[in-house]
């Protein structure tokens, strides 16, 4: 079994009298390919702050690669969601993934020439070196996507997370960014937060189902019931070309 990573421990976590994230205990390793699922409003966004070091737990421990979270921000790569990415921004892609080595850069004094050429390498990565010099404007929102994961790849991190990577694209798009992000997990760690169980148990090898709990499953262990009770009702979800109405 490959080396722990990301340990949580025991982490609650609530906004005033709100109670989000209660006794959270979660062990990621070295090149897992991690899902973590919900319902709306389960707590997915608040457990990803809570790795990427933007919010404190009330309660409990987090350590990343034996660091607090703020201290091993550089190691991980963040995709946010989608919707929440300004794409009428007049910039061109290659500068868009520029902006991910933000935080290994002086940039006060502009990007440096090994930082060009690590967002260039992060471009040919995704399959999209020759948009480079295209605004974000005239892009598709497959291609988006992919800008925005050469984005958190040009840090060379050890660890990508992904916010709701397919929620806009649709259905044979999303299965183009799936198979790259299987490919990138042969040499990173990849965390996809989801609240659409069907389609990402094909890939991933584990999956966390939050609902203000969490309990992890090895994906080819999740059954229509385990939804049902996550989701609190019957759910349609299609796994490993399966569809399974509720109850399988
Ligand atoms: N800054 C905040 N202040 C107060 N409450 C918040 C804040 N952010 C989130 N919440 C609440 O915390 C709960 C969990 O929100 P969170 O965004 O983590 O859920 P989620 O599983 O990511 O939801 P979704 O699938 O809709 O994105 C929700 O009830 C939400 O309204």
């Amino acid at each position: 079994m490959s080396e722990p990573i990301i340990i949580l421990d025991g982490v609650y976590f609530r906004y005033n009298e709100l109670s989000v994230l209660e006794d959270i205990c979660l062990t990621i390793r070295d090149k897992d390919f991690l899902g973590i699922v919900g319902p709306n409003g389960s707590g997915k966004s608040t457990l990803l702050k809570l790795i990427l070091g933007l919010l404190a737990p009330q309660k409990g421990t987090i350590e990343i690669f034996g660091s607090s979270p703020a201290e091993a921000r550089l190691k991980i790569g963040y995709v946010p969601q989608f919707a929440t990415f300004d794409r009428n921004f007049p910039i061109s892609v290659l500068n868009t993934v520029l902006q991910g080595r933000l935080g290994k850069t002086r940039t006060l004094f502009g990007y440096t020439r090994q930082d060009r050429e690590a967002a260039r390498q992060a471009l040919a990565e995704v399959e999209i070196l020759d948009l480079e010099q295209r605004p974000l404007t005239a892009l598709s929102g497959g291609q988006l996507q992919r800008v925005l994961i050469a984005r958190a790849l040009a840090c060379n991190p050890e660890v990508l997370i992904l916010d709701e990577p397919t929620a806009h694209i649709d259905p044979k798009v999303e299965e183009g960014v799936f198979e790259l992000l299987k490919r990138l997990n042969e040499r990173l760690t990849v965390i996809v937060v989801s609240h659409d169980v069907g389609f990402i148990t094909r890939y991933i090898t584990r999956v966390a189902c939050l609902n203000r709990r969490l309990v992890c499953h090895p994906a080819a262990e999740l059954t229509g019931k385990m939804i049902e009770e996550l989701y609190g009702g019957p759910l349609k979800v299609v796994q490993h070309d399966t569809l399974i109405h509720g109850h399988d």
